[in-house]
């Protein structure tokens, strides 16, 4: 299992992706698309990466919004898998 990180090294982490926010002791990122379909294609680009990490964000859709939010849930917070996993979904 990862280990959780500590505030000051998410505050290092976060610097290196700069779309994604600290919501609480989670990283989240909102994507907005044309439509629902889009929404969902956007989606299943995530299962592939996600599969190949062996960690899983939690996924919001609303029509033609995802909210994409990451946090280890074996670890109770942020560990660097998910930040690893943010900087995979950015560069989809
Ligand atoms: C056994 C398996 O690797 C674990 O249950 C993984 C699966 N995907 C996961 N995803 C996330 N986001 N947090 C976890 O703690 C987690 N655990």
């Amino acid at each position: 299992m990862s280990q959780k990180l500590t505030d000051a090294e998410i505050q290092t982490q976060l610097a290196q992706v700069p779309d994604w926010t600290l919501e609480g002791d989670r990283l989240q990122r909102t994507y907005r698309f044309k439509d629902f379909v889009e929404a969902i294609a956007f989606v299943n680009k995530l299962v592939e990466p996600a599969e190949a990490a062996g960690h899983h964000p939690d996924i919001a859709i609303s029509y033609n919004r995802v909210i994409v939010t990451l946090t280890t849930h074996d670890a109770g917070g942020l560990t660097q898998k998910d930040f690893d996993l943010a900087t995979q979904i950015a560069n989809l």
